[in-house]
């Protein structure tokens, strides 16, 4: 087996540095650059908490994929950095992994559109915690037979986007299989703005932001007499890891944009 050369952007970030370790630790991976903001020419050893990771850092993506040549590269960075970072591994025939969230469904046709010219894969997964792909495809099931739905996610304080991935994704699904449907009165009025949350579809997705939580989503159904609540959590980044590494044995293959690992995982 050939060893897979990845380079990962955002290795010092809470799930960066959790897919440091999952590349340090697998046989067959090779971690053989980071993307950081610092430290360009020095090694990712130079920063505490990483003590023999020798892999080189760059500061620029062009130059470091012209360089190191990787097959993949992994993106856990802000959406304007990943969808940059994104674009460009897809110019140098490099597979991207991208767990960044925030993207827009323009720039998901653009990044569908370039693979499709490039014929070469590349797979953006809002969710890598296979029990958070099966919350959204259990939703999904039970987006069929209950209309009226009220997603609620859960995160730390340190988060940067809302709604976060997987929420968009989950009322996305959802609305794949549902009867559109305005919810609530018709004639209901917010007294504080905010207070019914955001609106997909006709949907409402709510986002908490507490420190102590890691990631948690709660989709809630509701008919005539009864609930219907689906909940996951990540207790703690390790969770990601092992979508991380489906995901990248998968980009390997393919040669089409999956978003989702849904779309993979049956
Ligand atoms: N798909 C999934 O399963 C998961 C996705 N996420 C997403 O991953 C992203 C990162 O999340 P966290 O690790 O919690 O954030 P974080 O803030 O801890 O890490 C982001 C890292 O990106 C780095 N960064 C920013 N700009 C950069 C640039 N130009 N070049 C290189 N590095 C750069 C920052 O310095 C930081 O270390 C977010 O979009 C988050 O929503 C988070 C958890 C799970
Ligand atoms: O920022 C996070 O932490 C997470 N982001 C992803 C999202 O926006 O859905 C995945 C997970 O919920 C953790």
């Amino acid at each position: 087996m050939n060893t897979v050369k990845i380079v990962i952007a955002g290795p010092r970030g809470r799930m960066g540095s959790e897919a440091v370790k999952l590349i340090e630790e697998t046989e067959g991976y090779e971690l053989v650059a980071v993307l950081d903001h610092k430290n360009g020419g020095g090694k990712l050893s130079d920063f505490d908490g990483f003590n023999g990771v020798s892999a080189p850092v760059f500061t620029e993506i062009s130059g470091c994929l012209q360089e190191v040549k990787p097959d993949v590269l992994i993106d856990l960075t802000t959406p304007e950095v990943g969808m940059h970072h994104t674009k460009t591994a897809l110019e140098y025939g490099v597979r991207p992994v991208v767990g960044t969230t925030g993207f827009s469904q323009e720039n998901l046709r653009e990044l569908e559109s370039i693979c499709h010219d490039k014929g070469i894969g590349a797979i953006i997964a809002p969710n890598f915690a296979l029990g958070a792909v099966l919350m959204m495809k259990f939703s999904q099931m039970a987006g069929k037979f209950f209309d009226d739905v009220e997603i609620i996610e859960l995160h730390h304080d340190q988060k940067l986007d809302a709604p976060s991935g997987t929420a968009v994704k989950t009322a996305e699904m959802i609305a794949e299989v549902r009867e559109g449907k305005k919810q609530g009165h018709p004639d209901e009025k917010e007294t504080i703005a905010g207070a019914r949350g955001a609106e997909f579809d006709g949907m409402h997705i709510h986002s908490v932001r507490l420190p102590g939580l890691i990631a948690h989503q709660q989709v809630m159904f509701g008919a005539s007499g009864q609930t219907l609540t689906i909940r996951h959590d990540s207790y703690n980044r390790a969770s990601f890891m092992s979508g991380v590494k489906l995901a990248v044995d998968t980009v390997l293959k393919i040669d089409t944009l999956v978003y989702g690992l849904e779309n993979i995982i049956d």
